[in-house]
């Protein structure tokens, strides 16, 4: 019998769940969808065969992450790829925080799964949610290694002098506090993927990668290894962002606390869910924003200019880490559609040899593109991220040596 080649990519965030299954002979894709607002009442699925094209939708309730993967595990079957079939040689699963234990993916056991659970705290939106994921995927196929692909491990590389506060290593220490960094499997996927564009080895260039998605990071990658990153013990840290504020004074939340009596979990709500663009101006989607700033709405306005500034800022502390740096690349979400972000985020960077050409920036599509002009110092890029396709690349090999 030939060895399975087929791998399950199970993405969940806080509250959605995107799935890939690709065939690792050749890294296609069989089937992709996309399960949104888990919990409300207007939850809805969206799944596509690409085998066949066949596109299907539904919108009903779905009431947590155990029953979005049975909806979709229904969906594949439907299609003849479900979790029954043969062809499927593991579930490669996103793990959002894996703390310093785990550095490379990790096929899952009980040790595994009790140590993503003491991990809850520190990543409150998604953790939950990928145990969630990992135990239905089990009880629906228990013969089948489910890997764990974390997006601390890309990060388990940074120096100390970047990874460490500035408090009192016993206490950090006993409370495990330090910067973990997320989205490593973006980092990791286009920062390599920018020194292809550049035809060089990663060993060879530094690169400067803003993951803005609904989540938002930068990182510097030395030669193929993160030496820092925005985001720290947890994915509050950092960028302005969706819904979370990102980098303030620790002491605004003594202040909430003390003097606006706020309790801890109003301000964890607040800054995690109710602030970042959200926060500023009511959007968080950077399409309606953009639409608003046009318009002349200047509430709008300035919340993206506040987003901008901070990307400056880690544009310029991330410059000055690397000391030299060959690309600064945009990807996620916002990072490959939102042109106007890519340019002001670059402008009156020149002295930093940073500049955009407008054509090339107002190019759409989804291949890695330069948006430099030709004669520019330092490359600036955009590549799109794939996380999904990383993962299963990463399940595979990990399961492909046991087959
Ligand atoms: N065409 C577009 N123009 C501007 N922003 C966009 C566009 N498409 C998507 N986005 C932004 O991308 C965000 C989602 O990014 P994504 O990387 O998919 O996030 P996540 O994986 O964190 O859910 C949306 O909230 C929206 O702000
Ligand atoms: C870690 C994190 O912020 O992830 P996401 O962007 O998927 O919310
Ligand atoms: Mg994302």
């Amino acid at each position: 019998m030939t060895s399975p080649t087929r791998v399950l990519v199970l993405n969940s965030g806080s509250s959605s769940l995107k799935y890939q299954l690709l065939d690792m002979r050749d890294s296609s894709r069989l089937a992709v969808g996309l399960v949104e607002r888990i919990g409300e009442q207007t939850s809805r699925l969206q799944h596509t065969c690409l085998m066949s094209g066949d596109s299907r939708e539904h919108t009903g309730p779905i009431a947590d992450h155990d029953a979005a993967l049975k909806a979709v595990a229904e969906e594949l079957g439907r299609d003849g790829l479900g979790l029954d079939s043969p062809d499927l040689a593991a579930i490669g699963h996103r793990v959002v925080h894996g703390g310093l234990f785990f550095t490379e993916p990790t096929v899952v056991d009980d040790e595994v799964l009790t140590e993503i659970e003491r991990l809850i705290p520190v990543a409150p939106l998604h953790n939950p949610a990928n145990l969630t994921g990992i135990r239905t995927a089990q009880a629906l196929r228990p013969d089948l290694p489910q890997v764990a692909v974390f997006d601390t491990a890309f990060h388990t590389t940074m120096p100390e002098a970047a990874a460490r506060y500035a408090i009192d290593p016993k206490i950090a220490d006993r409370h495990r506090i330090r910067r973990y960094g997320f989205h490593g499997t973006s980092h990791a996927y286009v920062s390599r993927e920018t020194a292809r564009l550049l035809g060089k080895d990663p060993a060879e260039v530094n690169v400067i990668v803003l993951h803005l998605g609904n989540g938002a990071s930068a990182s510097a990658v030395e030669k193929g290894r993160c030496v820092d990153t925005s985001m720290g013990l947890t994915p509050l840290e950092g960028l302005v962002m969706g819904t979370r504020s990102g980098d303030l004074d620790p002491a605004v939340i003594f202040h909430l606390a003390r003097v606006g009596g706020m309790s801890m979990d109003e301000i964890d709500t607040l800054l995690n869910k109710r602030s970042g663009l959200f926060g500023l101006c009511g959007d968080n989607d950077m399409r309606e924003i953009r639409r608003r700033v046009d318009e002349g709405d200047e509430e709008a306005a300035l919340a993206f200019d506040i987003y901008i500034h901070r990307i400056k800022k880690y544009i310029g502390a991330y410059y000055a880490v690397l000391g030299t740096v060959d690309a600064v690349v945009f990807t996620a979400g916002v990072g490959e559609n939102a042109a106007p972000v890519r340019e002001a985020a670059i402008a009156g960077l020149t002295g930093l040899g940073l500049a955009v050409d407008p054509e090339r920036n107002a190019v759409r599509g989804g291949e890695p593109r330069l948006i430099s002009p030709e004669s520019a110092r330092v490359a600036v890029a955009v590549v799109p991220t794939d996380e999904e396709l990383e993962i299963a690349t990463q399940t595979y090999a990990l399961v492909g040596k046991s087959n």
